[in-house]
């Protein structure tokens, strides 16, 4: 039948269309009844949030979201707890997050989500290039109508009447200049709409809000407020601005494993948490944050909190062989670690087969062997001589004949029979079997990126499983360090490790942490000594550096004997009491370096006798204490403290220029553990020393 044929047809589709042109009317009175709440409950926010402006924050109102059609941006809030990022809803069913998910009357609303963060990513792009972190970003649902507070990932829900108080009690992370920077820019990138609008109502302007008297916060609550978020221990400012570079590293796309060096100072660890925070905002999985000393992690987990608590929970410390530890218990592999019997099997082997070997003619001392089994030989996961005869050992300068390569075979081999026997494993015992665990069957659920610090002190078997576990995908393993800093011997390539970096790497060279005298007495160490990079080795040990200006110096004592020297340490400790201003510890920001365990019952001691409260850098977490700290070289990798002491500090620096191979090569590597030490300074460096005056 032809169209619009017959009476009763025309009829029917005049019936269809009243009732189309209802349904719509309907569906338009309906979509116009929501936006008009909606814009009476962003009314109602805004009235409430204005009130912040009389204590120094800046509220932008219905912003454009560039790169869109026609979206908007409710409400961006900037204030000395950072950037909020706001979305106003008015649900008439309560939102419930049940799982991390959100969902409202059994309605699913993830898609409300989804698109807060995407307002949020814009905006921390904006900002990024002021040095502004993503982690000073909070994206915010306010509810009209309701109460709620809780999170989904990184997205704050907050009920109309719980926001004040719970944006005014996050920590402070811009100062009041800060504020007016940060808003200007956001304010031009993210233009108003119809900025009057609000201002007609009464409630959006930036003087003091009118009516809606039951929306509003009264001033003196939120400068009550205000006043108590200032009891919370200041934020550093480095926690929220970096400097831009290292904020574009933080949050850069890598398609495949990628890498950050750059000498000691130079913010990569810094760098490394905010790719940490950037990372676990983006993703659902966990990421996990590796490195090699022990009590780092806790140090770093704890800076983290403070940093962007908000993903606390989305991000795991651990220190290497903790984790390959856990994860091998998870798989109910059993692996009897024992360090103690274990070198105890080694001590054994030497006596039988390695000290009257050819072995003593380049090092007659067990430790340089120790050191080719546990990071050449185990450390590479060799498994036969054949493979050991043509290995390159990178960063072992003593060079070996196929006779000394055959004796340190067989020592190993014996050393493995004794370990075996006694039913003990050593730490490259427990990486070896994580690794061929994880071949077997892969970790779950994933981690989404590992990040990797210190990784100079890796051994090649480390650094292959943490790749095995986060493998070639975008984003998925990135590795931070600097050779120059290894306090290892023996390194390798990435290449042998079947890692690809290929331009994926970012280089840091600006040294935030130590005073230029410092910085220059440290590198006036190294500065002959070349040093192995993974991806191949560096000739010069003095590397070039941009300094930022902090005052700072190197105290030098040569005392006479042992006992002046330890006088004058335990002096220059009390004499700290000075540098502080009052009521603020002495002993908080220093620390007691030794180059080995050896010293440290001595020092301990010393200082516990002088009255100065003690704390081992194995019970460190990172908060301030009211003692100081005392430790190895090697420990106190990847720390900072304000004042560092170094007893005896040259003690282990031969006088190497005539002697053998092996000496030049422990000179070369204690000068590499004394510039670890020396570089954790920031404003005070004492150096002691009786070796002036003791005959050598
Ligand atoms: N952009 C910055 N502005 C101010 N301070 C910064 C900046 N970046 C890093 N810092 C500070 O510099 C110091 C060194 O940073 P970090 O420990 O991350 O360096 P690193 O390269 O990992 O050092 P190392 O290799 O010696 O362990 C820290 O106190 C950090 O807060």
């Amino acid at each position: 039948m032809a169209a619009g044929g017959s009476a009763g047809e025309r009829g029917r589709r005049a019936r269809e269309q009243a009732l189309e042109l209802a349904r719509r009317s309907r569906e338009a009175y309906r979509l116009a009844g929501r936006w008009e709440a909606a814009a009476e409950a962003e009314r109602a926010v805004a009235a409430t949030l204005v009130g912040l402006t009389a204590v120094g924050w800046r509220l932008l109102v219905d912003r454009r979201w560039p790169g869109t059609r026609a979206a908007n941006i409710d409400m961006i809030l900037v204030g000395p707890a950072g950037v909020f990022v706001i979305d106003v809803k008015r649900w008439h069913d309560r939102p419930v997050v049940d799982g991390g998910r959100l969902a409202a009357g059994g309605v699913p609303r993830d898609e409300e989500i989804r698109k807060l963060l995407a307002m949020t990513r814009t905006a921390e792009e904006e900002v990024a290039a002021l040095g502004l972190s993503p982690v000073a970003l909070v994206p915010v649902m306010a509810f009209a109508g309701h109460r709620i507070d809780t999170r989904v990932g990184r997205v704050r829900l907050l009920g109309h009447p719980d926001l004040v108080h719970a944006l005014i009690a996050e920590p402070r992370r811009l100062t009041p200049a800060l504020v007016g920077v940060v808003s200007a820019h956001l304010a031009e990138a993210f233009p108003a709409y119809e900025p009057a609008e609000l201002k007609e109502g009464g409630t959006g302007g930036p003087g003091p809000a009118a009516d809606d008297g039951a929306a509003l916060f009264e001033t003196e609550e939120v400068e009550k407020a205000a006043l108590e978020s200032l009891l919370h221990a200041p934020i550093e400012r480095w926690m929220t601005f970096l400097h831009p570079d290292q904020v574009a590293i933080a949050r850069r796309d890598w398609n495949g494993p990628a890498r950050i060096s750059g000498p000691a100072g130079t913010g990569k660890t810094v760098v490394g948490l905010h790719r940490a925070a950037h990372l676990a905002g983006r993703g659902r999985d966990r990421v996990l944050y590796v490195t090699f000393v022990n009590n780092l992690p806790r140090v770093q987990r704890r800076l983290f909190e403070r940093m962007a608590g908000v993903f606390a929970d989305r991000v795991e410390f651990s220190s290497l062989h903790g984790w390959a530890t856990g994860f091998l218990a998870d798989r109910g592999v059993e692996l009897p670690l024992n360090a103690a019997r274990a070198d105890d099997a080694f001590s054994r082997a030497w006596m039988t087969i390695g000290r009257d070997s050819a072995l003593a003619e380049i090092d007659p001392m067990p430790g340089y062997w120790r050191e080719e089994i546990d990071h050449v030989i185990k450390g590479r996961g060799l498994t036969s001589l054949e493979e050991y005869r043509t290995v390159a050992r990178h960063g072992r300068r003593t060079a070996l004949q196929p006779v000394h390569r055959e004796a340190a075979w067989l020592l190993y081999e014996e050393y493995e029979l004794l370990r075996e026997e006694r039913g003990v494993g050593d730490f490259n015992d427990v990486l070896l079997a994580a690794l061929a665990e994880l071949k077997e069957r892969p970790a779950d659920p994933p981690y989404s990126a590992v990040i990797v610090d210190e990784v100079q002190d890796l051994t090649l078997v480390g650094v292959k499983l943490l790749h095995a576990l986060a493998g070639d995908g975008p984003n998925g393993l990135l590795l931070i360090g600097d050779g120059q800093q290894a306090v290892y011997p023996g390194g390798f390539r990435l290449a042998d490790a079947g890692i690809a970096i290929k331009g994926r790497g970012a280089v840091l060279r600006t040294n935030y942490r130590n005073a230029s005298a410092i910085l220059e007495a440290a590198m006036d160490l190294v500065s002959g000594d070349p040093f192995d990079d993974l991806d191949g080795p560096s000739p010069n040990g003095r590397r070039a550096v941009d300094l930022t200006y902090h005052e700072g110096r190197v105290v030098r004592v040569d005392a006479a004997d042992e006992e002046e020297h330890d006088r004058r340490l335990v002096e220059a400790i009390r004499a700290l009491a000075d540098e502080e201003p009052d009521g603020s510890s002495p002993w908080a920001g220093a620390v007691v370096l030794c180059p080995s365990r050896r010293e440290i019952g001595r020092y301990d001691r010393l200082l516990t006798r002088a009255g100065i409260p003690v704390l081992r850098l194995e019970g460190y977490d990172g908060r301030p204490v009211d003692a100081v700290k005392l430790g190895t070289y090697r420990r106190a990798k990847g720390l900072e403290f304000k004042y560092v002491f170094l007893p005896h500090h040259d003690a282990a620096l031969a006088d190497a220029a005539d002697a053998d191979a092996a000496a030049r090569e422990r000179a070369e590597l204690a000068r590499r553990q004394l510039f670890v030490a020396m570089t954790r300074a920031r404003d005070l460096l004492w150096l002691g020393s009786t070796r002036a005056n003791t005959p050598r």
